[in-house]
Parts: C-alpha cells; sequence; structure tokens
C-alpha cells in the first residue's frame, strides 16, 4: 500500500524557487505581473503530492443528502479526493423519493472509463446500481481497471421505502459484484435481501448473516444494525472471516439520518484509501458518522420525516457567524486575568461588562491560565459574544481557538507565523497580526491576515519590553497597510481621541486592556470609552450601521460605526 500525503500541491514558475502558501504564490503572482514578466505557472513533477481518491459509482440524490452529493461531502470532510460516476438521476427531498431516470448502460461504462483510465483512483465505493447491465459494466471495468480496494455498499430500498435496485438485480450482486467486494456494508433489511428473505431482528442474527454474506465472496462484511427493533443502542456487526467485532454506541436521536450509510460505506472508502487497515477504517468511519449525526440533531433542512446528516459539520457554526468586518476593530478590548483576579471577577464576567458597554470585539489574551481552564473560558464567553454578534478572537493559542471554535486569533511577530495559522485555521476564521513597521505589514497581508494591530503607540505596563512606537510610527504602518489597523498600547480615555485624530482611513479603532480591565467597573469604563471613540471620529461623520437581524439578538448592541468619507 502506497502512503500518500496530503500537502497541497505547490506551484512553480521555471526558476522560481518553490513558493509554500497560496497568499504567497498570489503575491508574487501579482508582482511579476507588475513587472510585466507575467507567464503562467506550470505545475513540476518535483513538487506535486499525490492525493488519495476515491470513485465512487452511485446515484444522484437532488436533495443531496445521500447518494453521489453524500459520497462528495463525506470524502471531501475526510481529505479524499472523490471522483463520480452516476447510475441514476432521482428527485428526492426530505419526503421521499419522487422520480428516478437510470443512466443507459453504455454512458455509465464510458464515464468509468474516463475517470478509471486517467484518473486512477485508489478505491471504487459502489452506492446505487439500478440495472442488472450496470452492475455487470461495473464489474468489467473493475478487472480492465484494477484498484486497490472495492467498498460495496448494497442500496436497494431508500430509507422512505422507495426501491432503488429490485431484487432481479441480487443475482448479479451475489455471483459478480460480491466476490470481488472487500467489504460490503449491508443494512438488515439489505443483508436480508441478499440471503433470500430471511428475518434477521437480533443481534445473533446480524452474526449469522455476516457469516453467510462473508460465503458469498467479499472479503469482509459490516452488517448495520440500525433499524434493529427494539434496541436503543447502534449496534453494526463486522466480520472478516475470521473474527466477529461489535461495534455499540448509545443511538444519536435524531430527524436527520438520510444519507447515513452512503456516508458510512465512503468514509471506509476514504480511509482505505489513505492507506488505512480495514478494521481500523470501520473504525474511523463510525466515529466520523457518529459526530455528523450528533452535530445534525437540530438542524432544520427541508419539510419532511428525513433531513440530511451535516456531513462537513459547519452548517450550523455557518448560521451564527458573520464575516469580518474592519468596523469591528472599532472598541477591541482584551482581557487580562491578573487584572480581571485583581478586581475579583472572571473572565467571563469582564467579557459580559465589556460588551455590555459597547465593545465590539474582544481578545482573550491570557497569559497566566491553564489550557483546560484557558479553553473552558473561551468556549464560556464565545456563547455570549455569539449572542451579541460580537466576534471573539483568541491570543497566540492557535490549539485553542480551534478547540473553542472562536473567531479568530490575533499573534505577533514570535508567535506562529501568520501563513501557519491561516493553514490550520482555514479561509473563514479572523486573524490579526502585531506589526511595528511597514515590512510587518506587507507580510501580514501575503500572509493572508485580516488586520493588523499596531502598537504600542504609547508605553504601557500590561506588555513588558515593548518598543513603543508612538503616534508617528503608527501612522506609517497605517499609511503602509494594505489592512486595516486598530491601535494598541497605553490608550485609554485621556489619550483615543488623540489616536483616533491622526485621520488616517484605514485605522479602524483602539484595542484597550488596562483602561477597561485595571478598574473596578469595567461596564462603566467601556461606556466612556465608546463616548469618547464616537466623539473623536468628527461626530456627525460617524455612522451607524446596523447589523443584519440573524447576526445579533440584542438590539441595543446591534450596530457598528463606520466614517463616512
Ligand atoms: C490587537 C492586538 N494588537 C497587538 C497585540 C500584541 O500581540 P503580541 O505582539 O503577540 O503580544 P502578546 O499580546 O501576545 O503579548 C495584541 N495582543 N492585540
Ligand atoms: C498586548 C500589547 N501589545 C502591544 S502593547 C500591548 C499592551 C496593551 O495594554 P494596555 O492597553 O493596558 O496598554
Ligand atoms: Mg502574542
Amino acid at each position: 500500500m502506497a502512503y500518500f500525503c496530503t500537502q497541497i500541491p505547490v506551484l512553480l514558475n521555471p526558476g522560481v524557487a518553490c513558493i509554500k502558501s497560496f497568499h504567497q504564490y498570489r503575491f508574487l503572482h501579482i508582482k511579476a505581473m507588475q513587472d510585466d514578466k507575467v507567464s503562467t505557472p506550470t505545475p513540476s513533477d518535483e513538487c506535486m503530492v499525490r492525493v488519495p481518491h476515491v470513485l465512487t459509482v452511485a446515484g444522484s440524490d437532488s436533495g443531496a443528502g445521500a447518494g453521489i452529493q453524500a459520497d462528495l461531502k463525506a470524502c471531501a470532510a475526510r481529505g479524499v479526493y472523490c471522483s463520480t460516476v452516476i447510475t441514476a438521476v432521482t428527485a428526492q427531498n426530505t419526503v421521499g423519493v419522487q422520480g428516478v431516470n437510470i443512466v443507459p448502460e453504455d454512458f455509465v461504462a464510458e464515464q468509468l472509463r474516463s475517470v478509471l483510465s486517467d484518473m486512477h483512483p485508489d478505491v471504487v465505493k459502489t452506492g446505487m446500481l439500478p440495472s442488472i447491465g450496470i452492475v455487470k459494466t461495473l464489474c468489467q471495468s473493475l478487472k480492465e481497471f484494477p484498484v486497490q480496494a472495492l467498498v460495496v455498499d448494497p442500496v436497494m430500498v431508500s430509507t422512505s421505502g422507495h426501491t432503488l435496485a429490485g431484487p432481479s438485480i441480487l443475482d448479479s450482486f451475489r455471483e459478480e459484484l460480491l466476490p470481488m467486494a472487500d467489504i460490503v456494508t449491508p443494512n438488515l433489511k439489505e443483508a436480508s435481501a441478499l440471503l433470500g428473505g430471511v428475518p434477521l431482528e437480533t443481534i445473533a442474527d446480524m452474526h449469522y448473516a455476516a457469516k453467510a454474506i462473508h460465503d458469498i465472496g467479499p472479503r469482509n462484511v459490516l452488517v448495520k444494525g440500525g433499524d434493529l427493533p427494539a434496541s436503543l443502542d447502534a449496534v453494526d456487526v463486522f466480520y472478516d472471516g475470521k473474527d466477529f467485532y461489535v461495534f455499540q454506541s448509545s443511538r444519536i436521536m435524531t430527524p436527520n439520518t438520510h444519507g447515513t450509510g452512503c456516508t458510512l460505506a465512503s468514509s471506509v472508502a476514504a480511509e482505505l484509501a489513505k492507506g488505512s487497515q480495514m478494521l481500523s477504517a470501520v473504525k474511523v468511519a463510525k466515529r466520523y458518522i457518529e459526530a455528523a449525526l450528533s452535530y445534525s440533531k437540530n438542524i432544520a433542512i427541508g419539510g419532511g420525516r428525513q433531513g440530511p446528516v451535516d456531513h462537513l459539520l459547519k452548517l450550523k457554526s455557518n448560521v451564527q457567524r458573520r464575516p469580518f468586518d474592519p468596523c469591528d476593530l472599532f472598541l477591541y478590548a482584551v482581557t487580562d486575568s491578573r487584572m480581571n483576579k485583581r478586581w475579583g471577577r472572571s473572565i467571563v464576567d469582564a467579557v459580559k461588562a465589556a460588551i455590555e458597554g459597547g465593545a465590539t470585539i474582544i481578545q482573550l489574551r491570557e497569559k497566566e491560565v491553564e489550557t483546560s481552564d484557558f479553553l473552558e473560558a473561551a468556549k464560556a464567553c464565545l456563547k455570549i459574544c455569539r449572542v451579541h454578534g460580537v466576534p471573539l478572537l483568541i491570543n497566540d493559542r492557535i490549539d485553542v481557538a480551534l478547540a473553542s471554535d472562536a473567531d479568530g486569533v490575533h499573534i505577533g511577530q514570535s508567535d506562529m507565523p501568520a501563513h501557519v495559522a491561516r493553514a490550520l485555521l482555514g479561509p473563514d476564521k479572523i486573524i490579526g497580526v502585531s506589526c511595528k513597521t511597514p515590512e510587518h505589514a506587507l507580510q501580514a497581508w501575503i500572509d493572508g491576515a485580516d488586520y493588523i494591530g499596531s502598537g504600542g503607540v504609547y508605553p504601557t505596563n500590561t506588555k513588558e519590553n515593548n518598543k513603543t512606537i508612538g503616534l508617528d510610527g503608527l501612522k506609517t504602518v497605517c499609511l503602509s497597510s494594505k489592512l486595516p489597523v486598530v491601535a494598541i498600547g497605553g490608550i485609554g480615555i485621556s489619550n483615543a481621541q488623540a489616536v483616533m485624530g491622526l485621520g488616517v482611513p484605514n485605522l479602524k479603532g483602539v484595542a484597550v486592556v488596562s483602561a477597561l480591565f485595571d478598574r473596578e467597573c469595567v461596564l462603566t469604563e467601556t461606556r466612556k470609552l465608546l463616548e469618547v471613540l464616537k466623539e473623536s471620529n468628527q461626530m456627525g461623520k460617524l455612522k451607524k450601521c446596523w447589523r443584519s437581524p440573524h447576526t445579533s439578538r440584542q438590539s441595543n448592541l446591534n450596530f457598528c460605526y463606520q466614517k463616512i468619507s
């Protein structure tokens, strides 16, 4: 079995050293264009990385919970490329299957030839195979273009009860397809059909079925017990021809189960494509489907009885989150547990008060707390921030940001490099970078940051050995920066006006620690600073911008400030 590495392929221009990130590439490309010597980058073999690849041969589900669409999403979620040969197009939604249109056999053959002859997938996974001709075509193609593993999900009846492959198909399954399979993953109904209609109602029956199906020829069998009567647990039985393994987990109560069979089989295929052994591929796939089911418990898609699982575990968080808006930097509150402890309050209480006072973004800068406490605080603060539509960033700790699903991070010149943070956090999270010079600011932009923090503008006791850049230094950085800027360092009620009065358009606000948190009442201090900031932005030229209602549920905080130019 080959080992594959999953790095992003690197683009090369002849004569240009290997470019490591998209942002760097984009920058060099733009620069080359400006220098008038652009040539289209060509891939070079030495930098190319082979990507694990699953080909799914299945039906399309217009509702996208199952079929080809589930396979694509599951493989993407598991980090594997997925190509698709479509055997049928179904009209389907959360209510049921309204129609099926089978793709002609010779066109299935053509799709198979296109993919197998050129792209050489590692693993083939099958779903809906609606005719004997299509089963035979597939078996023939696999003989011509062998793959490392074949995963057969013997789809016969949709969960809503619609026949997707009739009983006529069973002989070709038994005689041709299953003997070629490395694993077959029937549910109880499908296992029963493969065994000629024998009733399967107990875990003992599932053991019997796994063995009897194994005798037909596949190397491994996973009998799924989701439909087991009178069982609160989800029980699946795996048999490798020698040993039985019973996977038992508590049943996740959710209406959103459409596509779980396809997803499980695709995930097994994805793990095999990455190089896993069969038993660990099944284990990982089961863990993944459990996570997806649990995550999708309360998502609402469609009006029918059975909604789709959210394979990418993303839909809910995108509802709660909104894109970064530079206006968020207006009143940027940065916590400090030492100060809060001194005044006898928790991080969470401090954040609550700052938001109530008008803070437009929160950064948890916790240099002295244990990781587990930091994570708990981040989760608790995130709940509050989400209710108020205020973004929450984590200082320094990418791991805490990831684990808490915070909105982003703030990192300095000696922290994790911003391009690495971007690769770890993905395109949607907010990244801020501390910059004291125009060179820092340019690099932050190249690396994919969203904003820069610049300072210390004034001397401060909050951060040791921090060079003060003054208002002139801040202005120089702002003028050179392509990104919005927030000023930091020694800023409070007495000098916020002077900072904002610099009059550079990309200076969007001030970041403040001690002026808010080293005070008795965070709420009062935040309110006072907000008033000063509003004044300083030459009141009248400052426009209150209302956010769309779904982003913030408290109307008094449902705003940001934007300067009218
Ligand atoms: C908004 C903002 N700007 C700058 C900093 C400083 O970050 P860094 O230079 O990494 O120093 P520490 O805060 O980690 O001590 C910041 N935290 N926030
Ligand atoms: C974290 C940081 N980075 C540059 S100055 C500073 C400290 C700002 O704290 P304060 O607002 O109390 O001066
Ligand atoms: Mg830092």
